[in-house]
This record gives structure tokens, C-alpha cells and sequence, in this order.
């Protein structure tokens, strides 16, 4: 997908994830370096779906939308804004996990600005169902623990103290949490700790993966490379920040996930859907 050359989006039908969204040739998104694309796992980057588990919970983690081929239902051009909608059904796979019939509808639209995208889940099975969801989204960032070089002389130390000096230009941050009820899932995803966001501005400075429940629709984040990203969604009512630290040491210092999510369970009757909207804009 294209826009007058000035944006440009890629999606994959496995897992109907987003690798790639880049404004004037950069790159805002992120792939991490043990990404594949032979379907023998999720894509791991980018916007991978979680269906219909975030997780923790019975099924494999972040469910098995992320897994599977998704389909292309149409491919179309609004006002000059590419917009593609991808769909994926239950199948003898899904059914093998969780005995539904659903529909998820994926429609993604790029902008001059914007990358948006539209989740609709329909209940087409006989009884009700409960999932839960999260669009991952992995955000290319800089960390003020970036340094590509190692700290053993004296003109070292000096580079990495003027870096840490100059954090608060060049750590990636977001802004717009604070007063949010916290899920802290560290140390324990199964028992998460309660707390509050006390912080106007939440940094990644070691690992991080907490859930921020009744989240605003607008969030800010500064990816510490230039560039202020507006993230604004419709029913997405939660938030989850997530930085694997020195889990991933290879690749921690370049991403942060900013996941829109809905943690508690969605209960649709026969025939219902819900709808989640997320616009990421480069401000
Ligand atoms: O490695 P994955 O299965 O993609 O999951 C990566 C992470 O995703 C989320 O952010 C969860 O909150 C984390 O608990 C999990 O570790």
C-alpha cells in the first residue's frame, strides 16, 4: 500500500499482521530479528492480532488469529487512501482450540499521516461467546541504554553520561497514562499486582509489562527518534506496555510495544460483533 509515495504500509495475510508502516521512507514500526515468514510462527513484530486470548489463560499464548492465513476480501482506494480488508474465519484448526464460529473482518487504511485499522469480530455460532484482544503493536524507538559500543574507556563513559543527560530527548516515552488502574505482570502474569499510574510521562528502563486498565482513547508516544505518534482508538478500552528488556537482549533497546487491548472478557450473542478502531498518527 501506497500514499503519493509519501507513506507506505505492508501486510501480511499470515496472521493478518502489519509489518511495515513508513512515513517519507522511515520506518515506525518494528520487526523484531527473529521474525520469520514461512507461516511456522507468528510474525513477531509489527501488528499481530491476539484472538481471542490476550493471555495468560487456557489457550496458547495471544491465541491463534495470529497463526493463521487470513483472506483477502477487497482491496480499494478511499479518496487516493489504499484500504485493504482481510478476513479470517473458524476453521477445523481454530475449532480444534476453541469450538466457535466467528468472523473477524480487518480492514486497514493508509493515510497521508495515519495508518488506521478496523477489528470486527461477529459471533456466527449458535451460542454466545467471551474472548479477549490486543492489537500488539511493536513501535521502532531508541532507548537512552542505546549505545553501540561498549563502555571500557574513559571517552565511552563520557558518550554514554551525555546520553543519559540527553534522555529526555531520546528515550522513547507515553504520555497520557497517569491515574490509569495498573496490572502489573511482573513478576507473575498469573497474579498480576494492582497499582496506579503516578507517572505523566512512562519511560522503559528496565522490563515492563503492565496492563492499564480504562486507558484514554488518545495516547502520546515520543519514540525518542524524532517522531511523535499519536495513538487514538474506539473501544479499545485497554492499554498494555511491554519491553522484554534483557529477555530480548538482542533487540530491547529498539522497540516498545503499545498494545491496544481489551482485557476484560467481550461477550457477543449469536450474530453480534464488536469493533475496535486504532489510528496511529505521525504527528
Ligand atoms: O512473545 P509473545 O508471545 O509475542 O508475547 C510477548 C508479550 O506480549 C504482551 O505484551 C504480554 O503482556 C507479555 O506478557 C508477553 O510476554
Amino acid at each position: 500500500m501506497e500514499v503519493l509515495c509519501s507513506s507506505e504500509a505492508e501486510v501480511y495475510l499470515h496472521g493478518g499482521c502489519v509489518t511495515s508502516w513508513k512515513l517519507d521512507g522511515k520506518e515506525l514500526l518494528f520487526l523484531r530479528p527473529d521474525a520469520v515468514f514461512n507461516g511456522e510462527k507468528p510474525i513477531s513484530g509489527g501488528i499481530p492480532h491476539c484472538f481471542p486470548q490476550f493471555g495468560p489463560g487456557p489457550l496458547q499464548q495471544h491465541g491463534f488469529a495470529r497463526n493463521m492465513e487470513w483472506s483477502i476480501v477487497s482491496v480499494e482506494n478511499m479518496q487516493m487512501n489504499p484500504c485493504v480488508t482481510l478476513e479470517l474465519k473458524d476453521s477445523p484448526y481454530s475449532r480444534g482450540m476453541w469450538d466457535y464460529g466467528f468472523r473477524a473482518l480487518y480492514k486497514v487504511t493508509l493515510h497521508k499521516d495515519t495508518l488506521s485499522t478496523q477489528i470486527t469480530i461477529t459471533n456466527t455460532h449458535h451460542t454466545p461467546f467471551s474472548f479477549t484482544t490486543a492489537l500488539h503493536t511493536y513501535f521502532k524507538v531508541s532507548t537512552i541504554f542505546k549505545t553501540n559500543r561498549n563502555i571500557n574507556n574513559y571517552v565511552d563513559i563520557c558518550i554514554y553520561l551525555i546520553r543519559v543527560m540527553q534522555a529526555s530527548a531520546e528515550e522513547a516515552s507515553v504520555k497520557c497514562l497517569k491515574g490509569c488502574k495498573t496490572l502489573n505482570k511482573e513478576p507473575d502474569p498469573r497474579n498480576p499486582v494492582e497499582g496506579k499510574e503516578e507517572r505523566d510521562v512512562v519511560t522503559f528502563l528496565g522490563f515492563v509489562d503492565c496492563i492499564y486498565l480504562d486507558a484514554p482513547d488518545e495516547l502520546h508516544l515520543d519514540n525518542g527518534l524524532g517522531d511523535s505518534i499519536t495513538i487514538r482508538n474506539t473501544n479499545w478500552s485497554d492499554t498494555v506496555l511491554w519491553n522484554p528488556y534483557l529477555t530480548m537482549e538482542s533487540c530491547y533497546k529498539d522497540f516498545v510495544c503499545v498494545e491496544n487491548a481489551r482485557i476484560g472478557e467481550i461477550e457477543l450473542q449469536p450474530n453480534q460483533s464488536w469493533t475496535g478502531v486504532q489510528h496511529l498518527i505521525k504527528a
